[in-house]
């Protein structure tokens, strides 16, 4: 019988010396029948080590067969190359580090299919923090935690269901200036269509979106919602000679791209890894106000009781001095929410928030994001792959894909 294993993780415990050791040993106690055998890695982590070789030392080698390079794929895509790759190397076991974060349930479907075939020949390590991704076939279970394997019980495959108490009753920080908007939209796009060379990914999207509005994007894979996101936040040049409107001004009278983004709050779980030096939790709140990574001012003490503030309302009230990289990644997703909110901008983008969280985690999130969508003006825009269990949002935009592009259907 071929062993697999399922190993749970919080993110209180990075996993990066775990998959070290279970790569490059020693091996971890009750994994010594993978010695002398050839392992693969099959994470996030990897395809950036890929998207480096290729743009550093032009190393095309997950889409060596393709025009397209690694970079412009969209997540889904990258991820299907990665896995095709690491197939053809033939290893004797694989470590699925999250596997299905990313990915949309027909992708999700199709990669379970795939292992579970695999499973008959290659050992399965799979490294999760959400319960609901266990591979059904693992029956060895154990908890990273603290650097130690602790080896568990048969764990269930349901998500939590007990009803939590609001974990954030604070209410919201006022905005630090006065905010007046007078359009009654601050988005609208009207028939946009974006094609790269003959690759249809847009087809007629018509959306509008007003102040205080609580939107949800969804799509599957390689639908276009970065494309999507590119033309709000004024990065993409294909938004040029169409009917966008951002802001009250249309997208190319002379609106520089600081017009735009000085209206808009974005978080990204990429944006992370940006803040690599030492900040204090108060420091990063206060960044926030100053559109900076990293502060290089003295702050007013208006600013630093606002953080203090946005703080307790995380229930970090006591925690301004630590040190960002010393929280938990779900607290550092929640501090990066709250940054991204502090000067509450018009409009506040969360793009997969709760990617790579543990069921926990996500739940706080999703509940500080339904409270920035009902306690502020701010509009909010959060996107998915699929439905966020507990997210409250007034409408859905989702994308359909279609021979033409996708078209953009509106839930609500
Ligand atoms: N610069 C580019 N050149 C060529 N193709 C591109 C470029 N940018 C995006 N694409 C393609 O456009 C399609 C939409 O990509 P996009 O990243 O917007 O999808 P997505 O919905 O965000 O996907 P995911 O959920 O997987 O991140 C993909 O097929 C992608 O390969």
């Amino acid at each position: 019988m071929i062993p697999h294993w399922a190993i749970f993780t919080d993110n209180s415990t990075p996993v990066a010396p775990l998959v070290d050791r279970l790569l490059n040993g020693p091996l971890p106690e009750g994994f010594e029948s993978l010695e002398g055998k050839s392992g693969a890695l099959f994470s996030i982590s990897e395809i950036l080590r890929w998207m480096e070789e290729e743009l550093r030392h032009d190393l095309k080698v997950l889409t060596r067969d393709r025009e397209q390079s690694l970079q412009s794929m969209s997540s889904g895509e990258r991820k299907k190359a990665l896995f095709a790759y690491i197939l053809e190397q033939e290893p004797d076991y694989l470590i699925l580090d999250n596997p299905f974060d990313n990915l949309d349930r027909s992708f999700r479907e199709e990669l379970r299919k795939k292992i579970a075939g695999l499973s008959s020949e290659v050992s399965v390590i799979q490294i999760l923090s959400r319960r609901s991704d266990l591979l059904p076939f693992i029956d060895k279970h154990f908890f990273w935690k603290g650097e130690n394997l602790i080896g568990m019980r048969k764990h269930g495959t349901s998500g939590e269901t007990a009803q939590e108490m609001e974990p954030f009753p604070e209410a919201l920080p006022p905005p630090p200036d006065t905010i007046t908007y007078a359009d009654q939209y601050l988005v609208e796009l009207r028939d946009v269509s974006v094609s790269f060379l003959d690759k249809k990914v847009l087809h007629q999207i018509s959306w509008k979106i007003a102040p205080g509005d609580f939107w949800e994007l969804r799509g599957p894979n390689g639908s276009g919602k970065t494309t999507l996101l590119s033309l709000i936040t004024g990065d993409s040049p294909k938004a040029f000679g169409q009917e966008i409107y951002l802001f009250g001004h249309r997208k190319g009278s002379g609106e520089s791209v600081w017009d735009i983004k000085q209206h808009i709050g974005y978080i990204t779980p990429a944006l992370t890894d940006r803040f690599r030096g030492y900040h204090t939790l108060e420091q990063m709140l206060i960044s926030g106000l100053v559109d900076s990574i990293g502060l290089y001012t003295l702050p007013t003490e208006k600013q630093r009781e606002l953080a203090g503030s946005w703080l307790k309302v995380l229930g970090l009230q006591d925690r301004k001095d630590t040190y960002f990289h010393d929280l938990s990644k779900g607290q550092q997703r929640l501090i990066m929410c709250a940054r991204a909110m502090i000067k509450h901008p018009l409009l506040l983008i969360l793009d997969e928030p709760t990617a790579d969280l543990d069921d926990h985690s996500a739940r706080l999130v999703v509940h500080l994001v339904n409270k920035l969508g009902r306690e502020s003006h701010s509009a909010v825009l959060f996107v998915s792959h699929n439905e966020e269990p507990g997210l409250n949002p007034g409408a859905v935009f989702q994308l359909k894909p279609t021979e033409k592009g996708s078209e953009g259907i509106i839930l609500t």
